[in-house]
């Protein structure tokens, strides 16, 4: 027996959701202005009601992702999860989840994805690590005097930015798995930056990169120089000569102590275009947690490496619907009766589906069950991926 009730909110229930999942982080309650500046994707805001008052929210926008093998398929971007903290640890979550991968199948959106706050929360609904980014500080750093140089960049204003970045994101394109689009949904969140600086980078064939960052003065009394962090929160290019175009400048701002860039690619190349590479320091961390909603349908939207096929076992017991055997084969990925080779929990599952993971790790971490020993290079070579995934877009 339940005290609340889990639904879609009503539009006049949104700021109470939005003021509940901002405080729930330890944020302020969004004032007039930025209420105005918020849009919301119509129905998929989703709320625990108890008495009257939203006492747990989640929202999804509806975007689209790239997979291995280059399919773009729909996909449930997943944020704004809280619940007030006086209804904790009474399964508001629980049904808060089940309701949105309802709601995101039948928007026919098999694969969701979030940011997590905390790893601790969003295994047990079946999200796997399913992408890392590199976090990276550069301090007085300088560039080596080979790296090529190609093209020019430009500040823009915030207007400029506004009207010129979605363009650019959808020309630079979903060139790695992982890769969303950023739609109506997304831009108007743009504005969460502020007083954001917007650099683009322009190539022979046009416009091919951007940056925007923010900064943060540095000076004390022991550093009394006029110094600044720069904060770089996102950076795409087409090619490599726009990332070197955009680290060049970067790295030749005046009055800056220290870059700091969150979220990039594990092989971004920051390292090798420093002239001393320990001015970067970093570390690799979890990015995009995945759940496939539908697994038969995202495992068919992938294609697979080279490999003698290997039948697997996914284990669901909050989908129960997903759980059978699969046969994954270079040709594809389908629904098969017989003796699996490899059995995994469907998180597990979502760790190898963009290549991030290997099957042997997950293995040899105990995460994946093998009855067949011969099947996991076989595995590690049907799930692999040339490029390594990232997702590159906070929401
Ligand atoms: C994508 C994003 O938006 S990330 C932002 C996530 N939000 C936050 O971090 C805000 C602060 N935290 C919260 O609002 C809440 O703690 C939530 C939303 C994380 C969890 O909400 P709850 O309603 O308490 O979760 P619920 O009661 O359904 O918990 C289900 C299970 O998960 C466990 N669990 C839930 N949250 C956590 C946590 N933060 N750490 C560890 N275990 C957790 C519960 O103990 C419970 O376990 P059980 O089934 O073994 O009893």
């Amino acid at each position: 027996m339940t005290d609340f009730d889990v639904r879609v909110l009503a539009p006049d229930q949104l700021r109470e959701a939005q003021t509940l999942v901002r405080r729930a982080l330890f944020n302020t309650a969004p004032t007039d202005e930025e209420w105005a500046g918020l849009t919301f994707a119509p129905d998929r805001y989703l709320g625990a009601v108890s008495d009257g008052s939203v006492v747990g929210t989640t929202y999804t926008f509806p975007s689209s992702i790239a997979v291995p093998g280059g399919n773009v398929v729909p996909m449930s971007a997943v944020s704004r999860v809280g619940v007030r903290a006086d209804h904790r640890r009474r399964g508001i979550l629980t049904e808060l989840m089940r309701l949105q991968f309802a709601d995101a199948r039948q928007h026919g959106e098999s694969i969701a994805t979030l940011h997590a706050s905390e790893t601790s929360i969003y295994s047990r609904f079946g999200y796997g690590i399913s992408t890392f980014a590199s976090e990276l500080t550069v301090r007085r750093g300088s560039l080596r005097p080979e790296v090529p140089k190609a093209g020019h960049v430009r500040l823009l204003d915030a207007d400029e930015a506004i009207k010129t970045l979605p363009g650019l994101y959808e020309r630079i394109g979903l060139h790695r798995p992982g890769m969303m689009s950023r739609g109506a949904d997304w831009w108007p969140t743009f504005g969460r930056w502020k007083n954001p600086w917007v650099v683009v980078h322009t190539g022979p064939a046009g416009d091919d990169g951007f940056v925007v960052y923010t900064n943060e003065p540095m000076a004390n009394a022991d550093n009394p120089d006029h110094d600044n962090r720069l904060v770089v929160v996102d950076m795409h290019a087409a090619n490599p000569a726009a990332t070197n175009g955009m680290w060049r400048y970067l790295l030749g701002v005046d009055l800056v102590g220290e870059i700091q860039a969150h979220s990039l690619p594990t092989d971004n190349p920051v390292g090798l275009l420093l002239a001393d590479p320990r001015k970067c320091r970093g570390n690799v961390a979890d990015e995009l947690w995945v759940r496939l909603v539908d697994v038969p349908d995202a495992l068919a939207a992938r294609s697979y490496g080279d490999a003698d096929p290997v039948v697997i076992q996914v284990e669901d017991r909050f989908l129960p619907e997903n759980s059978g055997t699969y046969g994954i084969a270079s040709s594809g990925a389908v629904r098969v009766t017989g003796q699996p080779a490899l059995v995994m929990d469907v998180d597990s599952l979502a760790m190898i589906y963009f290549g991030s993971v290997r099957p042997s790790a997950l293995a040899d971490a105990g995460r994946v069950r093998v009855v067949d020993a011969d099947s996991v290079a076989r595995a590690d070579k049907l799930f692999a991926c040339e490029q390594i995934a990232w997702c590159g877009t906070p929401f």
